[in-house]
């Protein structure tokens, strides 16, 4: 398994979502929805935003630009809402740095595994649009010179083109009410590409075998057979070699990852993750009470060994306390890391320790690292960030993870954010929070981000050089960024992540 440079907040919440996202629990045995599935309803969703790309000018591509173009009739159907809604609405996965459009991608690739279709490697980064982009959606009335040439300008050649809309075609299928022209019998309430719901090459075998019922191919509408144009526009040669079920997989694999890969030339992706990283640290979490600092931090080692130990060490700030070899703690507790649907299916398993350092506030601490030991005659491991150990940037400014409390009423829950301080009740706190759900009732769905001043938090009164500020804010924030001013000095932490935050519940209800 490749290690992981830290810090690097997107990879590393790309991988997460990847091998441990609730997301998947939409992918898994490719379920069905109001008569087709939601992987079909999401590889169509991003391939409807991906058509926007121009690659004469590098504009365009996977963006989310499609919540602002849902109006127009190419991309006619209640999939479209559904999707966005899965993707902004019901989990909290959004982040500043994640938005929707690699939500698309990641739905993509988990749905094409969730229906068995090939894993396909993830990369993050995308930029979400704020405005829609070219109507440039090809439609199955169209002929096949402009169906090449759409192809074309997204990127793709005309072997590609057949091959690409085999892979979308093996899902889902068109619906009456949306495509009347296409399906004529209004009892047909949907007509699938092919005999089975999951992703395989049926799609290519039912249709050289003249067996097929796409009715883009054999639909009784004759201008509307825009599959059956493009399938045989190469004489069949490409669908014939997609009659392996190895070579469809593989051509499905890789060309699916260029659609989602396609984007503005101005935007970077990470790194393709098809596997997860080795030696994964979660954020630490800090608190100060009664003289002494607190760090948990969490170390996720890959293949479950229930042998293995862990020793954390630190260095302190100012190079007193800690011996040359580093202050230490073994880890607490151990436990095993639960693999979603790509996990599971690459057979994976792995332990998470965690770690509870008692730190000395004086001293503090400056970076930290680990041995691990597999007790099994193997040499120790040193996991040190290569060299560099994994930096604390400043110990001065934290969200205090065990003041902050998530306060439980008889109305709205709500969370007590207690930021800690190392200065006086002069100094100032500001945050910015990201809440991931949308608070409109249809797309675009915007994550909500407001901006807050803490005041000072008469519950916590300063203690040990160390000053309390308090807001309250929505239970749904998954991030935020924090701005002090100390001593005229500004220091702050960006994407700060919620999610991994213990608070202590108080019931107030
Ligand atoms: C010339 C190109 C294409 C045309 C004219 C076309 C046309 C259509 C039409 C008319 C539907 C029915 C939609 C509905 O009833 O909601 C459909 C469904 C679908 N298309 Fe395409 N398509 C093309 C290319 C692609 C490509 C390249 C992909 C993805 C790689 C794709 C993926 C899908 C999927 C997954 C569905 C099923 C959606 C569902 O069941 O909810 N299509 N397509």
């Amino acid at each position: 398994f490749p290690t992981f440079q830290w810090p690097n907040v997107l990879l590393a919440y790309a991988e997460k979502q990847l091998y441990q996202g609730p997301l998947d629990i939409l992918a898994q045995n490719c379920p069905v929805r109001i008569n087709t599935t939601i992987p079909a309803q999401w590889l169509r969703i991003a391939y409807h935003d991906m058509s926007t790309h121009n690659v004469d000018d590098g504009t365009g591509g996977l963006d989310a630009s499609i919540q602002y173009e849902l109006d127009r009739s190419q991309n006619v159907g209640e999939g479209m809402v559904d999707s966005l809604t899965d993707f902004g609405k019901s989990f909290n996965i959004r982040a500043p740095f994640f938005g929707m459009a690699d939500l698309m991608a990641l739905g993509a690739i988990l749905g094409v595994a969730g229906c068995g279709g090939p894993l396909i490697p993830f990369s993050a980064g995308r930029i979400d649009a704020t405005e829609a982009g070219p109507a440039t959606v090809p439609e199955p009335q169209q002929d096949l010179a402009s169906h090449t040439e759409s192809f074309r300008r997204q990127g793709f050649t005309p072997t590609e083109m057949i091959a690409l809309v085999a892979c979308g075609h093996t899902l889902g299928g068109v619906r009456q009410v949306d495509f009347p022209l296409v399906v004529t019998d209004p009892e047909d309430y949907v007509q699938t590409f092919d005999t089975t719901v999951n992703f395989d090459n049926a799609v290519v075998s039912e249709y050289l075998q003249n067996t097929t019922q796409n009715v883009l191919v054999v639909g009784p509408n004759v201008t509307t057979r825009s599959d059956f144009r493009i399938f045989s526009s190469d004489g069949n040669v490409t669908m014939q070699s997609l009659l392996s079920s190895d070579t469809f997989n593989e051509t499905c694999g890789t060309l699916i990852e260029r659609m989602l890969n396609t984007v503005p030339s101005s935007v970077n992706l990470t790194q393709p993750i098809s596997e997860p990283f080795d030696y994964v640290v979660s954020q630490p979490l800090f608190s100060y009470r009664d003289g002494n600092m607190s760090m948990i931090t969490e170390l996720r080692v890959m293949n479950e060994n229930p042998s293995r130990t862990i020793t954390m060490f630190w260095a302190d700030r100012q190079g007193s306390t800690c011996p040359s070899t580093g202050c230490t703690v073994p880890s607490k507790a151990t436990e095993e890391v639960i693999f979603g649907l790509i996990g599971n299916i690459q057979g994976l398993s792995a332990n998470m320790y965690l770690f509870n350092a008692t730190i000395n506030p004086t001293t503090s601490i400056s970076k930290f690292w680990f041995e691990v030991n597999e007790n099994d005659g193997s040499d120790v491991i040193v996991v040190d960030n290569g060299g560099s150990g994994f930096a604390i940037e400043q110990d001065s400014v934290f969200v205090d993870n065990s003041r902050s409390e998530v306060v439980l009423t008889s109305t709205v829950d709500f969370t007590k954010l207690v930021i800690a301080v190392r200065g006086d009740a002069s100094s100032t706190v500001s945050i910015t929070t990201f809440n991931p759900f949308a608070n409109s009732s249809s797309p675009p769905y915007l994550p909500v981000i407001l901006a807050a001043d803490l005041q000072l938090d008469e519950s916590n009164p300063s203690e040990g050089g160390f000053t309390f500020f308090t807001t309250n804010i929505s239970n749904s924030v998954n991030f935020l960024d924090i701005t002090a001013i100390v001593n005229s000095t500004t220091i702050g932490q960006e994407n700060v992540d919620l999610t991994v935050a213990s608070f202590p519940e108080v019931d107030i209800s």
